[in-house]
């Protein structure tokens, strides 16, 4: 009987993540699904991700694993993905996304109001820094790196507050220390974020991998991610980017919202758009999604987004 082979990081999220998609592929198809882990560059050196030389640093041992046939499939988190396509391999599927929010996890109970003046909030990530300075200039913000475990290790130790994904707290069953969950209103959080995508060799799954990730697939979160997605590509940003973007899908209408910060938080720049999606072929709504992340796109260029963001932070 066949068995599908998960590549997958050995981190505490990259395995509750693989472990969600290994029982539901097991679920979807009655195969035998197991993980294999790949150990990458991004989980041994300790340096800043930008200095990493850029985005997928994660991504890159794990696709080499996937094209020497050493697994069948990945689970990314999709946010931490490039934009650009990998020679050989597809996305095979996006499952129906979680929580796309960030959360404050804070020392006391605190929300991000709440925190004391000067209050030491942890983050590496530009966007939340742009947002933090933005909404609160005197804080105190510490670069910090790490797995989400060691990061809430240390709340109410050296820090008052980390920012971390909802989504990714819950998938490893730590949400209860959330102590805020920030409106994506206000507080627009990465393309991408709180979704999942399985990655697969092109043209090379057979008919059971295949079956699998047809049920796995989750076509408005397709659609929807896709379009925060193309916000990052049309502005030529990484993941490294203090951008925010927020795509629903409400009664067939499909709105995108994307956010550019200056990286001091002292600026940002937003554009909305929407389209009515045609029922139809996902190529034909994906064509949909193209135009309306295109006007986004320039929308944010023509009020001047490519001043915002500093080159040095375009990977
Ligand atoms: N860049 C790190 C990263 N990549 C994916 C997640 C969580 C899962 C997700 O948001 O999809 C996280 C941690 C975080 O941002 O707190």
């Amino acid at each position: 009987m066949t068995t599908l082979r998960i590549g997958t990081r050995a981190s505490t999220l990259a395995i509750a993540q693989s472990t969600l998609v290994k029982d539901r592929l097991a679920r979807a198809t009655g195969l035998d699904v197991e993980l294999v882990t790949v150990t990458s560059e991004g989980d041994t050196n300790r340096a800043s991700l930008a200095s990493l030389g850029g985005t997928g640093v994660f991504a890159s041992a794990l696709r080499e694993a996937l094209l020497a046939d050493e697994c069948d499939l990945l689970v990314h988190s999709l946010k931490d993905l490039p934009t650009a396509k990998h020679p050989g391999l597809t996305l095979g599927a996006i499952p129906a996304r979680a929580d796309a929010r960030d959360a404050l996890c804070a020392r006391d109970g605190l929300t991000l109001d709440q925190l004391p003046e000067g209050a030491r909030v942890g983050t590496g990530s530009p966007r939340r820094v742009a947002q933090l300075r933005s909404r609160r200039g005197d804080l105190e913000i510490v670069d910090i790196r790490g797995n989400i475990d060691s990061r809430l290790g240390r709340v109410g130790d050296d820090l008052d507050a980390v920012l971390l994904s909802a989504a990714g707290l819950d998938r490893i069953g730590r949400l209860a220390e959330a102590t805020e969950l920030l409106g994506l209103g206000f507080w627009p959080s990465a393309p991408g974020q709180g979704a999942l995508a399985l990655e697969v060799r092109e043209g090379d799954s057979g008919p059971d991998l295949t079956r699998g990730l047809s049920k796995l697939d989750h076509r408005e979160t397709r659609l929807i991610v896709t379009a925060e997605r193309e916000v990052l590509a049309g502005l030529e940003a990484g993941c490294a980017a203090p951008i925010g973007a927020t795509a629903v899908v409400d009664a067939g209408l499909l709105l995108l919202s994307a956010t550019v910060y200056a990286p001091d938080g002292t600026a940002r720049l937003t554009a909305s758009h929407g389209v009515t999606l045609e029922p139809g072929s996902l190529a034909a709504q994906l064509a949909e999604v193209h135009d309306v992340a295109s006007r986004v796109v320039d929308e944010l260029l023509a009020g001047g987004a490519a001043d915002l963001v500093p080159k040095g932070s375009i990977s």
